[in-house]
């Protein structure tokens, strides 16, 4: 028998993120931080600073995402709960590959990772009770060689364009992925093993 109050909040607006939480059971509602921030400004820049790794990057974007959604949490003088949050990039040759913004950077980015081996870092943080805690997952993705033709046909679909990296693994692309080394659920956007370690933190037993 699980707690009575086990809820938590997912602070994202990404329907892969959900499924892979619901998947495990997760109760959640959603913190939405887009457009609804109490003076109505955006939600945390995902912008790279100046020289920074991708994995420094990826750590500091998640923990932002989480502390600005408790942030919002508690203006809102929303119930408290745990905050989860996560963020997802694509690196490539020190490269960060967000999301394309149209179909010439999804062809772009799928020229940049056929034929070869990139990364693909998740980063996931609980915010609980005024701490934060983190955790980083790295997998290893490998392209075989794509075809021009295989190239348009998946631009063609709207698979690429709201992912980081212009691809996701869980669709069509995955013809394309002859190998991977690390999680799965890491490359979709929440790694679930780490994310399990995490609520075990907060008293909160996927199990
Ligand atoms: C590489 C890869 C990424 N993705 C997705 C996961 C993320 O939704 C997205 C990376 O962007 P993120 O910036 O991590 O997340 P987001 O902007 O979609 O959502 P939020 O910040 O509100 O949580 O790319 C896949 O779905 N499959 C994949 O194989």
């Amino acid at each position: 028998m699980k707690p009575a109050d086990t809820r938590i909040y997912l602070a994202s607006k990404s329907p892969r993120r959900r499924e892979l939480l619901r998947q495990i059971g997760v109760d959640f509602e959603l913190l939405m931080l887009r457009d609804q921030s109490p003076r109505g400004g955006p939600d945390v820049s995902e912008e790279v600073h100046p020289g920074e790794r991708a994995g420094d990057y990826v750590v500091r974007v998640t923990r932002e995402k989480a502390e600005y959604a408790a942030q919002i949490m508690l203006l809102r003088r929303l119930p408290v709960r745990p905050v989860l949050a996560a963020d997802t990039t694509v690196v490539i040759d020190d490269r960060i590959l967000g999301k394309p913004a149209d179909r010439n950077e999804a062809m772009d980015m799928l020229r940049l990772l056929s034929g070869r081996t990139h990364q693909v870092i998740t980063s996931v943080a609980l915010h609980h009770d005024d701490q934060l805690h983190q955790l980083t997952q790295v997998s290893e993705v490998s392209f075989a060689t794509l075809t021009k033709d295989m190239m348009r046909a998946y631009c063609n679909t709207s698979e690429p364009y709201d992912k980081a990296g212009g691809y996701g693994v869980q669709g069509l692309a995955s013809v394309f992925i002859s190998r991977i080394d690390g999680s799965y659920t890491g490359i979709m956007g929440l790694p679930l093993h780490e994310t399990a370690q995490l609520l075990g933190r907060a008293g909160i037993s996927v199990l």
